[in-house]
């Protein structure tokens, strides 16, 4: 089974959880593409959903496929949500943003009452950190904050589109740190919110009530 195929496969078991009349958030990537479309069939069907996009991007998607899309800010809560990561651990703890979605990402994922995540296998670690950690910083503190960031021995890159610094959709900058060393991701954690101008991180601690990941045979669900 291809990457690809255990991404869809994953998507089509997740969105079994969704039903009629649900507030439903859209993650963001190339796995959550997957289950967007599937929600979109499922409108199609006759499925009455109102759905919270966590990007730009799958805004654009959702709305072409005929989703009803609101802003976060008109619903007082979101039923699910269904969301990819860059990895996860045994913990359910996730790096997410690789795609550069982190911050609305989590703001869906907070304002959830159940969060699903879908994966491909590769995405399954014993130890968060081969995947580096995005962490999304205002533009205007952004040197200052990947000064810190080196003397904390976490080897900040600021990502790049091209020659210019990459912009979220937010039109935030991102730096990606080496959290490979690092043991405690809770206090890490509350050490980078700390700092003026750092506006969110990857980091996704505790708010996944499931994963769903594809795999050879059928997919694996795996409950908190
Ligand atoms: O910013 C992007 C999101 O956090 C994605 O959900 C994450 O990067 C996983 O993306 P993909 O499903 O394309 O591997």
């Amino acid at each position: 089974m291809t990457a690809d195929q255990e991404k869809k496969q994953a998507a089509l078991e997740a969105v079994k959880y969704i039903k009629d009349n649900m507030v439903v958030g859209l993650g963001t990537g190339s796995t959550a593409k997957h289950m967007i479309e599937a929600v979109g069939k499922l409108v199609a069907d006759g499925m009455n959903l109102t759905c919270v996009p966590s990007s730009d991007a799958t805004e654009k998607l959702a709305k072409q496929l005929g989703i009803k899309i609101v802003a976060l800010d008109e619903i007082k809560k979101i039923d699910i949500t269904i969301d990819g990561a860059d990895e996860f651990d045994g913990d359910f703890q996730l790096i997410k943003g690789g795609g550069g979605a982190l911050l609305r990402e989590k703001i869906l994922a907070w304002n959830t009452k159940y969060n699903i995540i879908i994966a491909d296998s590769s995405k399954d670690v014993k130890k968060l950190g081969a995947f580096k950690l995005p962490v999304e910083v205002i533009p205007f503190a952004t040197k200052q904050i990947v000064s810190f960031l080196e003397d904390e021995g976490l080897q900040p890159v600021q990502r790049m589109k091209g020659n210019d610094p990459y912009r979220t959709d937010e039109n935030n900058n991102i730096i990606d740190i080496d959290i490979l060393e690092v043991d405690d991701l809770k206090a890490l954690e509350i050490k980078l919110l700390k700092v003026p101008g750092i506006v969110e991180t990857g980091l996704f601690l505790d708010t996944t009530s499931l994963i769903i990941v594809g795999k050879e045979g059928g997919p694996e669900t795996k409950e908190r």
